[in-house]
């Protein structure tokens, strides 16, 4: 059974097409790097994939679950960190996790266990009694995180998750979901930053809304994926 699965996803806002066609799958416990330039159709993708809105045609499968046919299973075993930060700036970090608990039908002690363990494996445990507002960029992302893995997602959606940090928790924070990765969660990352990719990594490369490379990264960029990135979406230095 795959992790992700995408299938002839097409989208239009309007006469623009943003999704041309686009499949790909991803196998279980994979990270999966989606690139793409600002307008490659990346957040639309991940519109879709969230059920913000429902493609007309082809077919999407989050651990196994049909989002059309059994959209609650499929959304359930999916966790989510948006572009943009969706915290409650006044309430501690540990509390951001319960609330959010609470919207998956988790209280009381499960909750408050699921809650640590899952800011302990994103490093945050001993800041979980601060007030999110106190978390500077990095902190706030990997608690963000953590609360994306409450409910023991399957599969790990992230929108440009390291837009707006500095190098170093850019660093520690694509190091994390890699190790989560590994620890058998399958990862689609979205980014515009070919820094983020690693060779071992599986890499789809979309481009004004098409797939223009799907594989292995280090088979697709060999010893320059910059230069291959650049070469494939026609945007040269
Ligand atoms: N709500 C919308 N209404 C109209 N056009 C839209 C809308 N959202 C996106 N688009 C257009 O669809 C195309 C794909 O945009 P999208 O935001 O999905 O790309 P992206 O890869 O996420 O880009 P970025 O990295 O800039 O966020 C772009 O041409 C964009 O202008």
């Amino acid at each position: 059974m795959s992790g992700l699965t995408v299938e002839d996803i097409s989208h239009d806002w309007g006469a623009r097409r943003a999704l041309d066609g686009v499949s790909f799958t991803v196998e279980r416990g994979r990270f999966c790097a989606l690139l793409g330039p600002n307008g490659a159709g990346k957040s639309t993708l991940f519109g879709m994939l969230t059920r913000l809105f429902t493609p007309h045609t082809g077919r999407i499968a989050i651990a196994g679950h049909d989002m059309a046919r059994a959209p609650r299973a499929a959304l359930a075993r999916m966790g989510v960190v948006f572009q943009a930060s969706t915290l409650d700036p006044d309430l501690t970090v540990r509390r951001n996790l319960l609330y959010f608990a609470a919207l998956h039908g988790l209280f009381g002690r499960e909750a408050e266990t699921r809650a640590m363990a899952a800011l302990e494996r994103l490093g945050m445990a001993e800041r979980a009694e601060e007030k999110a507002a106190r978390l500077n960029g990095g902190h706030r992302r990997r608690m963000e995180i953590a609360r994306a893995l409450i409910h023991r997602p399957d599969v790990l959606l992230l929108d440009e998750p390291t837009v707006g940090l500095d190098a170093a928790s850019r660093a520690a924070i694509t190091q994390h979901v890699h190790d989560l990765a590994s620890g058998g969660l399958t990862v689609l990352w979205a980014t515009h930053l070919v820094d983020e990719v690693r060779p071992q990594d599986r890499l789809v490369i979309l481009h004004h809304g098409r797939v223009l490379a799907d594989g292995e990264a280090g088979d697709i960029g060999g010893t320059d994926l910059t230069g291959r990135f650049l070469a494939l979406t026609g945007d040269r230095p």
